[in-house]
């Protein structure tokens, strides 16, 4: 990892988001940061002014010197800044003229505009932080819950990084004590160091299969539980998603086929994170929109880790229905009978004999026994996962699929022990499992992957 600090050009972008705000915060990074902002700036002479400062002024354009707008402007030099480069934030009024303007200004005047992510980039290539830092960096901005936030704050810690790092350690300490024996053969302990060599390979391949097994609940943490709201058409979806996000964005009528196409809304339920999906009643239909919609409910339920299943339970058990209990049987699923208010036409002992999956008995109309419904989601939930506070998670595909291949190394090099492989080539599988742990922190990562990931980052980042 780079070092030197003065590689890099200067970039600039728009951190806040585009659009109306009360205060946007335009940022500058790298060598010529300070006199860039200075060129523009009327107040204080940003050059001579102590690091880590901020000062009232005017930007002004110095070809037309206009007052483009009246600002706070922070001074940050480093190395002791977010990308450990010098910056400058320039604090301006929110907006999409004054904010582009000031922009524009600064690429005028030496600034190149910044890629996606190009800061948090910076901040790795400066050693700031690993790969998995800055992967967490983003999944705080793009967090839909606390619970996703929590980990991925764990992550910013260094909770994941300092297991990966742990790990290489010990293939690196298994590998130096290789060489030693390849350089004098005369002492032959190849036994001995193979059998202490598929110890370590074993020992470090547990420590990845733990990593691993949190995967999914990483995923579903990150992303939220991707949880189908299904039913034939009336039988309340639209009103449980509006119950569960306590909103009113699904429309709810007593019209069948209202909803027509799938609405996502985040919501944490006694704090699992759900991305809940409503659908579009599934039914047979030869309505050309709603038959879309029913495909999408279809798709939603495919995808879906955890389906909602709603019966109205005021009336007979219909072929519909019985349709829905078919399709989703497969799934982690909860059932649930609405309208009870209305009377109730199917019992839980009727649906008992289908299916062994909790079953809720709701007015969701009247909110009677919803408690009951989020406290099924909670142990269904937490019933396969271990309860995951402050826990190191693996959250991404990216991280997973590294581990994987970590892993199949560290066993080939436990079959090249047990089919009595020569140990310099042994040494090789060892050698790219310490490798591809690297990629996961950056550490040993291609310069491709390090430029194809940033680039998923948000502008101004
Ligand atoms: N105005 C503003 N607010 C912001 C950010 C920013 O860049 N600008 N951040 C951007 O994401 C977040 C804060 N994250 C930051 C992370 C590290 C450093 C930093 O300067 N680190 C140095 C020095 C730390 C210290 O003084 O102890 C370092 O780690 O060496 C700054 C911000 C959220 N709020
Ligand atoms: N009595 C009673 N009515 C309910 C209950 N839940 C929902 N409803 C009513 O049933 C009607 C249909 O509710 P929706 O939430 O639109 O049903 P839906 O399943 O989303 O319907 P589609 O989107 O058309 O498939 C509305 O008039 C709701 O007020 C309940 O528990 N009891
Ligand atoms: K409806
Ligand atoms: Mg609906």
């Amino acid at each position: 990892m780079a070092q030197v600090l003065t590689q890099f050009d200067t970039i600039a972008a728009i951190s806040t988001p585009i659009g109306e705000g009360g205060i946007s915060i335009v940022r500058l990074s790298g060598e010529d940061a300070v006199a860039i902002a200075n060129k523009l700036f009327k107040g204080a002479d940003l050059t001579q002014v102590p690091s880590h400062t901020i000062h009232y002024g005017h930007i002004v354009d110095p070809k037309t010197k206009d007052v483009v707008d009246e600002t706070m402007v922070s001074v940050l030099r480093a190395p002791k800044t977010f990308t450990r480069e010098d910056m400058v934030e320039i604090n301006c009024h929110g907006g999409m003229i004054v904010t582009n303007d000031i922009l524009q200004l600064l690429l005028a005047n030496g600034a190149r505009m910044a890629d996606p992510g190009e800061f948090t980039k910076r901040a790795f290539m400066n050693g700031r932080i690993d790969l998995t830092q800055a992967e967490s960096v983003m999944d705080i901005v793009r967090a839909k819950t606390d619970k996703s936030r929590q980990v991925a704050m764990t992550q910013l810690a260094g909770g994941l990084l300092d297991k990966i790092r742990t790990m290489r350690q010990e293939l690196l300490d298994t590998m130096a004590h290789e060489e030693v024996n390849i350089d004098y053969p005369e002492y032959d302990m190849d036994d001995l160091t193979s059998q202490e060599m598929k110890k370590k390979a074993e020992e470090v391949s547990k420590q990845i299969d733990q990593l691993l097994k949190t995967a999914q609940e990483g995923k579903i943490i990150r992303n939220g539980l991707a949880t189908a709201i299904v039913g034939r058409p009336n039988v309340g979806k639209s009103s449980l998603l509006n119950y569960l996000t306590q909103d009113d964005k699904a429309i709810v009528t007593d019209i069948a086929g209202t909803t027509r196409d799938t609405l996502e809304e985040y919501v944490s339920v006694k704090g699992v994170p759900l991305k809940l999906i409503d659908t579009a009643g599934i039914h047979h239909t030869e309505d050309k929109v709603e038959k879309i919609g029913v495909e999408r409910s279809k798709k939603a339920i495919a995808e879906a880790d955890l389906v909602l299943l709603l019966l109205d339970a005021s009336q007979d058990l219909t072929d519909e229905d019985k349709n829905l209990l078919n399709l989703t049987a497969n799934k982690k699923r909860i059932i649930i009978l609405n309208k009870q208010d209305l009377g109730t036409k199917i019992s839980q002992e009727m649906i008992r004999e289908i299916t062994d999956n909790p079953i809720i008995v709701t007015s969701i109309l009247k909110q009677e026994n919803m408690a009951a419904l989020e406290n099924a989601i909670e142990q269904l939930f937490f019933s396969g996962i271990e309860n995951s506070q402050n826990q190191i998670l693996v959250t991404n595909q990216r991280q997973a699929g590294l581990l994987a291949k970590a892993k199949q190394s560290l066993e080939d090099v436990v079959n090249g022990i047990d089919d009595a492989m020569p140990l310099d080539l042994v040494q090789i599988d060892l050698k790219n499992a310490w490798d591809t742990l690297g990629e996961i922190t950056g550490e040993s990562a291609p310069d491709e992957l390090i430029t194809q990931l940033f680039s998923q980052f948000c502008l101004g980042k």
